[in-house]
């Protein structure tokens, strides 16, 4: 189902970052937003995920308890390994495809590990992993690469793409850098101004 934003509106106090605002996410395409920071970015995810309310407005599309979120920094739990923490978000009979999705990214032999023993990229492609395990029809990414050098943001990317050609979601994935949202995204668009107005940029 395409994940549709209708008239949202959106406010802190006097600040509004949504009016009016209307966007359609298509199904199981991934969909880059840009925007400078503050713009609303975050804000947008959040709207998406339930975890801000809007003012007004309705959002259209996104199933309950289906959405996975890949965050800047890894947000594994340390005292768990890496298979533990993929199975964490696992009812017991999904627990047979964290093997093949590890073995995807290149991490089976460090199932047992726990995260402090791995360097960041190795956790987040955990993150990724964890994600693509989850059962979500939605996935959420903010700035999920930018702390990462060059070289490894391009192995994420490369096993993001693999992971998402196997078992394509929706994809909303913010970033500030269209370089990195070029090498992924079906369609981009801009944020400016506030409240903000999109601008479709590929
Ligand atoms: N919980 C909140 N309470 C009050 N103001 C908020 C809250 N969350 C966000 N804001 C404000 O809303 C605006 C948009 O914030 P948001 O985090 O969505 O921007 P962003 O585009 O993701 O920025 P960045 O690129 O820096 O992460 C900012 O001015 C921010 O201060």
């Amino acid at each position: 189902m395409d994940i549709k934003i209708k008239n949202l509106t959106k406010a802190y106090g006097n600040e509004v970052i949504y009016h009016d605002f209307s966007i359609k996410f298509p199904e199981n395409k991934i969909t880059g937003i840009m925007g400078p920071s503050g713009s609303g970015k975050t804000t947008l995810l959040n709207l998406l995920a339930g975890v801000t309310a809007p003012d007004d407005g309705i959002i259209e599309g996104v199933e309950d308890g289906k959405v996975s979120y890949i965050f800047q920094e890894d947000r594994l739990l340390p005292w768990r390994t890496v298979k533990q923490n993929l199975c964490f978000v696992l009812d017991k009979e999904q627990e047979s495809m964290v093997t093949p999705i590890l073995e995807m990214v290149g991490l089976a032999a460090y199932a047992d590990y726990y995260p402090k023993a791995l360097s960041g990229g190795m956790r987040q492609r955990v993150s990724i992993a964890r994600a693509f395990c989850y059962p979500s029809s939605l996935l959420l990414m903010d700035e999920p690469f930018s702390s990462l050098d060059f070289e490894l943001k391009d192995r994420l990317t490369e096993d993001f793409k693999r992971l998402w050609r196997q078992d394509p979601k929706t994809v909303i994935y913010v970033s500030h850098n269209r370089d990195e949202l070029t090498k992924i995204c079906n369609a981009i668009y801009l944020l400016k101004e506030k409240p903000v107005k999109i601008e479709k940029i590929t």
